[in-house]
């Protein structure tokens, strides 16, 4: 996907021209999701994709989708709002409810994952293939200095990607390189009214404490694009450290004879970094609920490590999934059901 240029001011608004370089991609889309809050970045996703698609005589279906929580007595009159506005720009629109028991912590963390999956529900209903967040630089840079905080590993530290998937829909973020104030600037020069939303500036929240540092970062140079910098050159790290990691695999393959698992004795000489990413790859494609850790895959490596040089078995559980050697082979498999009295 292009990348807007980087020259135009700060605050000025984003044109048809870079919306057209932005939204490339979506062309040949049947239909699209866009994920809209309600909040300036995502009501500028909208009304930027809007007139970009009527600049088309062909292009996907557009279907704005708006999440209530039901966290916020506010939240129901910003989806009117934003589903007012879609119809004014001829957009189809639907609000949904996240109905679940609410946790008493980590409530962003299960409020986002909610959400993905009635975005994701809603995507497969109107037949589109994908789902479009408005996630600007600052997002980018928030979610990289939150990463930082918690010790986070290569991958972590590259930040969000500009395409993923979600619950088999295509994730994409084409807003992941536009400073949120050029959005800010872009709904202001149309006069078009946002919400705005006070949990993003409640301390309460990590997320909210990490926002308010940032222009500290920033004035000894750690803004947001230095973020974003950041991101693009891990990654690629990541990517090749990926590419890496399946020659790895084809090596353990054809060197390690068949079979379940790997070769373990071959799987000890390669590099640490790839054995974490090998077992990451394991785990994944059986752990259903959560990924594992990297601490704890580091834990487990360790281990195994240990128990080899002492001359033991060794077997460890870690999310449902039982990982061990087992005649000279490293065997990760779903750990058998729990008995049950
Ligand atoms: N209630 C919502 N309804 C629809 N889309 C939403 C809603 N909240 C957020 N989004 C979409 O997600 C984008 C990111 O929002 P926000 O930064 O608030 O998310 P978050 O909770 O921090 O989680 P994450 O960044 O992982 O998605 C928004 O720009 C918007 O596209």
């Amino acid at each position: 996907m292009s990348r807007v240029d980087r020259n135009v001011s700060a605050a000025e608004p984003i044109s048809a021209q870079e919306a057209r370089q932005l939204f490339a991609g979506w062309k040949n889309l049947p239909a699209l999701v866009l994920a809209v809050s309600g909040g300036p970045d995502s009501v500028a996703l909208l009304w930027l994709a809007a007139r970009w698609r009527r600049s088309l005589k062909k292009g996907p279906d557009l279907l704005a989708v708006t999440v209530d929580h039901g966290l916020r007595a506010a939240a129901a009159h910003e989806a009117r709002e934003v589903k007012r506005l879609a119809s004014a720009l001829g957009i189809a629109h639907r609000t949904l409810t996240w109905r679940g028991t609410k946790p008493k912590t980590g409530v962003p963390e299960a409020a986002r994952e909610a959400r993905y999956e009635l975005l994701a529900r809603a995507a497969r209903s109107a037949s589109a293939v994908a789902i479009a967040t408005a996630h600007t630089q600052d997002d980018q840079a928030e979610t990289i200095l939150m990463r930082l905080t918690r010790g986070s590993g290569l991958t972590g530290l590259a930040g969000m990607a500009a395409q993923s998937e979600r619950h088999g829909v295509a994730l994409l973020r084409p807003l992941l390189d536009v400073p949120k104030a050029r959005l800010v600037a872009t709904l202001n020069r149309a006069k078009i009214a946002y919400a705005n939303d006070p949990t993003n500036h409640d301390p309460a929240y990590t997320r909210s404490r990490l926002r308010a540092m940032m222009p500290v970062l920033a004035s000894e140079g750690a803004d947001a694009h230095t973020f974003a910098r950041l991101a693009m050159r891990l990654s690629r790290a990541d990517a090749a450290l990926e590419r890496m990691t399946d020659g790895a695999e084809r090596y353990l393959r054809l060197r390690g004879g068949g079979g379940e698992g790997f070769d373990a004795a071959l799987f000890a000489t390669l590099t640490e970094e790839i054995q974490v990413r090998l077992l990451r790859r394991a785990l994944a494609a059986h752990v259903s609920v959560h990924a594992p850790e990297l601490g704890q895959i580091e834990a487990l490596l360790r281990g195994m490590a240990e128990a080899e040089r002492e001359g033991r078995r060794f077997k460890r559980s870690l999310g449902g999934m039982t990982v061990g050697v087992e005649k000279g082979r490293l065997v990760v498999r779903a750990a058998p059901p729990r008995r049950t009295r």
